[in-house]
């Protein structure tokens, strides 16, 4: 029979960051047998293609579990099939979404009102549609579940829960600006720096996916898209009901050329072609003894959030990140001066972590 304090973990999704997670759980799992009458169990872990799970809820163990789901030949389960199989585990779940599905992300109401709690990096539940913001957190509120999705923005950095602490203790949001994108700014700290000549935009654009930096299709960072969906939970978060992601306006760096090709290894391939058109962009700011970089705003008194290209000088903090940095300023009504959050903002580990430590937070709370 279970104790009270086992708690079984389900994954779903394996890739860059999901690897690293399971890495992290590992050691987490073993410094809790040790430190903690808390037992964590994972019973489900899955990719597109193959599953790896207990139909007896006993612990999968660590060992080769990524090649051991690579090779196994148990029949994947439907969504609706995973909820049911989760809810009738014998003590409390947390699914744990590493995946950018859409179609996962729209079934976190069905899985909270069963009394299971999410932790997760994926954007598209909560800068989806604005009903499926309210149907998840009236979910939670209704079950008592926990849903907690710190790496949706800014990977590990404490972006989310410094935001929900200035509003829950009555702090009012005026204004969130910054670099949101670990990919963007990666790009263009490579591609145009503010000392040096720079790379060639496809070739750091492919450096950017083979370190991890992108989503899975690296289109979805260059269309804005990934940073308007960060923008759009930082609003929603600050009290501005955002619509979607493609209600305000979002400046797209896809080549006009490109924007109907089929799959990402096409356009990948066919990118080089269009290297002059961001040569022009950076060569333009150059001559006005500046660097371009891709940034976000959200404006809550004017309702206002866009996104796209700005101009900056070599001195301004936006121009000098290094890496994949982020910079995220908070103005509110305590913080003239704005919180800055600054710290690479993509990548495996760094992203896994916030999972983990939104893992931890969820385990400090389950009673
Ligand atoms: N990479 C980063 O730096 C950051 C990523 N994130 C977010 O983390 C999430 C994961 O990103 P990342 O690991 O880089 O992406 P990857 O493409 O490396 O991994 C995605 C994983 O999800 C699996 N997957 C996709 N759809 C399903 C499905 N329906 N059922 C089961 N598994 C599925 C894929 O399976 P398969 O292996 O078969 O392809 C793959 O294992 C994304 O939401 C991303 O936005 C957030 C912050 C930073
Ligand atoms: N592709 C994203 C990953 C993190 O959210 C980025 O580059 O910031
Ligand atoms: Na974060």
């Amino acid at each position: 029979m279970p104790s009270p304090k086992d708690v079984y973990i389900a994954v779903i999704g394996a890739g860059g960051v999901g690897k690293c997670f399971l890495a992290q759980l590992e050691v987490l799992s073993a410094r809790l047998s040790k430190t903690s009458s808390t037992k964590l169990s994972l019973i489900y872990v899955s990719r597109s293609k193959t599953v790896l799970y207990s139909p007896q809820y006993t612990a999968l163990p660590f060992t080769d579990l990524t090649t051991k789901l690579a090779d196994s030949k148990q029949e994947l389960l439907s969504l609706p099939k995973i909820v049911d199989y989760l809810a009738a585990a014998p003590s409390k779940v947390i699914l744990v979404d590493n995946t950018s599905s859409q179609d996962v992300a729209d079934t976190y109401p069905a899985v909270l009102k069963k009394g299971i709690s999410i932790v997760t990096p994926n954007k598209k539940a909560f800068s989806g549609s604005y009903q499926l913001w309210e149907e998840i957190f009236a979910a939670a509120r209704e079950s008592g579940a926990k849903v907690y999705h710190e790496s949706s923005v800014g990977a590990g950095l404490p972006v989310i829960s410094t935001l929900k602490e200035l509003v829950d203790t009555g702090d009012e949001v005026t204004k969130i600006e910054g670099v949101f994108s670990g990919t963007m700014s990666f790009l263009f700290n490579s591609f145009a720096p503010t000392e040096g000549k720079g790379g060639k935009w496809s070739e750091e654009v492919k450096n950017a996916k083979d370190l991890g930096y992108t989503e899975p299709d690296p289109r979805d960072d260059l269309n804005g898209l990934d940073v308007a969906r960060k923008l759009t939970i930082l609003a929603r978060l600050s009290g501005l009901s955002v619509e979607s992601p493609t209600s305000f306006p979002v400046q797209s760096l896809i080549p006009k050329e490109l924007e109907s090709v089929g799959s990402g290894e096409e356009f990948m391939q066919r990118l080089p072609e269009f290297d002059s058109q961001m040569e022009e962009t950076k060569t333009a700011a150059e001559k006005e003894g500046k660097v371009v970089r891709f940034v976000g705003s959200i404006d809550i008194a004017k309702k206002e959030v866009k996104v796209g290209l700005e101009k900056f000088d070599p001195s301004h903090p936006i121009a000098a990140l290094k890496g994949s940095d982020n910079i995220i300023s908070f103005y509110t009504k305590r913080y003239v001066s704005p919180l800055i959050i600054q710290g690479a903002g993509a990548g495996g580990d760094l992203t896994a972590m916030g999972v983990t430590g939104d893992l931890i937070k969820i385990l400090e709370r389950l009673s």
